[in-house]
């Protein structure tokens, strides 16, 4: 029987093979940032370790650093020491570190793929959950939690469960690419399979829907496998894979050698077997909006919100979750997504901070003022992202329709710096996760694609930019 693409990749990783328990598996990269990784670092001082492949191993500082003036002092304490403390770190263990000052700094997910470190094929692992992004690659991405952080530094292995291989196809050619984008994709899916539906399996997306997305977009699809429970998310590598990576800073150099060996073994055979499949036509899809308090719970913004009723269908674990997060929305059943007035718009975060996102706000926003209601921010993924954004002048369209203009880092996504919201403030974000208090304690998050946050920042409420000349 043939291998799917997440099959070849872990058999190809594996050191120590158990059965029915978890195996020891190969890290090709690690990826380290300030938040995980400082009590894994003590663990290696106090067992006298060392870290066993620093060649291997990068960092950056993405969540804590303010994304205003870098030349003025820290005011936020806890933030500063975590930042202290990952350069500390790297310095002390030899690791290599994209610090607050350097030209490669941003989210870890944004600058890995950016320098040519994300690899197809490999294995890579970050104390992060939105490691999955890198699966756009056809690399095995897997987030991580601090001891196996630990684990991963002092061995550059780490034991874990084999997960089952999930297919989810998207089928036919979008339309209406401006409008629905990989964002309304992957809020589709998960509004359909639920935010468990991926739960103990690796996602690989494949169909013409999915094929015929830039690099960029594949991206956010596969960092939101997360939010729909999957231990990873994957797409198989082709030749918009392959010229994406050429020439990249940290691209290997035998690269053009590595990419014959990729082409014809990274991809899933045609009788191999998925555990689970799941089809979505790109024609039922349109732009999302989040109403809830976790990404399953959204709907198309030409609907209203639906009922606790309607939106369990007879569970009514379901029924009760949708009725606490109405209540902490402040919504009501039967209000339309487009009357829903937005205090804030954040465009940022490693699911929607690219240079294509960017571009394709700055065309809703190019030549308009923001309402007078709102407050809008641009916090570009990477300060790659930022100075080449600069270069094509799209800071210029953001600040001219009243946008704050920001350096990079995760941000207004979370409440771990400055950037957060005000209890009861709402806002049109293009983050990933929508949870109770995720921007800030009492915050309303309301999760869409860059597009739609930038026409809802012109408008001062949620507005359908299918009916929009994006062009
Ligand atoms: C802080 C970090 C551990 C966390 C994660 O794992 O994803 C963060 O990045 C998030 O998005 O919630
Ligand atoms: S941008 Fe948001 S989701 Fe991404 S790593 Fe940072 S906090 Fe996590």
């Amino acid at each position: 029987m043939g291998k799917t693409l997440f099959e070849k990749i872990w058999e190809s990783h594996i050191v120590v093979e158990k059965q029915n328990n978890p195996s020891l598996i190969y890290i090709d990269r690690h990826l380290v940032h300030e938040v995980t990784s400082p009590q894994a670092f003590e663990g290696l001082r106090m067992n006298n370790r060392k870290v066993r492949r620093p060649d291997l191993t990068i960092a950056t500082m993405d969540h804590n650093v303010p994304t205003t003036d870098r030349s003025l002092p820290m005011l936020d304490e806890i933030s500063s020491v975590q930042i202290k403390t990952l350069e500390k770190n790297c310095k002390d263990f030899g690791i290599k570190l994209f610090g607050i000052n350097s030209p490669n700094q941003g989210i870890v997910h944004v600058i890995g793929p950016q320098l040519g470190i994300t690899l197809p094929g490999s294995t890579i692992v970050c104390g992060d959950s939105h490691t999955s992004t890198h699966g756009a690659f056809g690399a095995l991405a897997l987030g991580i939690g601090t001891s196996d952080v630990e684990h991963v530094l002092a061995s550059q292995t780490m034991w874990l469960e084999k997960p089952k291989p999930f297919e989810i196809r998207v089928e036919g050619k979008r339309k209406n690419s401006h409008a629905v984008t990989a964002k309304d994709i992957v809020l589709s899916i998960i509004k359909n399979i639920g935010t468990g539906g991926g739960t103990g399996t690796v996602i690989e997306y494949r169909g013409e829907g999915i094929t015929d997305l830039s690099m960029e977009q594949r991206m956010t699809i596969c960092n939101m496998s997360i939010e729909a429970g999957a231990r990873a998310g994957l797409i198989a590598p082709d030749e918009k894979t392959f010229d994406y990576l050429r020439d990249r800073e940290y691209t290997p150099k035998n690269y053009e050698s590595l990419v014959d060996s990729w082409k014809d073994h990274l991809k899933t055979d045609s009788d191999a077997q998925f555990e689970k499949e799941f089809t979505l036509h790109i024609d039922e899809i349109a732009p999302q909006v989040s109403w809830g308090t976790n990404p399953g719970m959204t709907c198309n913004v030409s609907d209203s919100i639906p009922s606790p009723d309607e939106f369990s269908k007879g569970d009514s674990n379901q029924k009760r979750g949708a009725e606490k997060a109405l209540e902490y929305m402040d919504l009501k059943p039967g209000t339309l997504i487009e009357d829903i007035k937005i205090d804030r718009v954040f465009i940022g975060s490693c699911t929607n901070a690219r240079l294509e996102d960017l571009i394709e706000a700055s065309k809703v926003i190019k030549g308009q003022k923001i309402s007078p209601n709102v407050q809008a921010m641009v916090v570009p993924g990477s300060q790659m992202v930022k100075k080449q954004a600069e270069d094509m002048g799209l800071d210029k369209i953001f600040i001219d329709a009243n946008f704050e203009w920001r350096e990079a880092g995760c941000s207004m996504c979370l409440g771990m710096n400055p950037d957060i919201l005000s209890p009861g403030e709402r806002c049109a974000s293009t983050s990933n996760r929508n949870f109770e208090g995720r921007q800030g304690t009492g915050g309303r998050t309301h999760l869409v694609s860059p597009v739609m946050a930038a026409a809802a920042a012109i408008h001062g409420h949620f507005v359908d930019v299918r009916k929009m000349d994006l062009n």
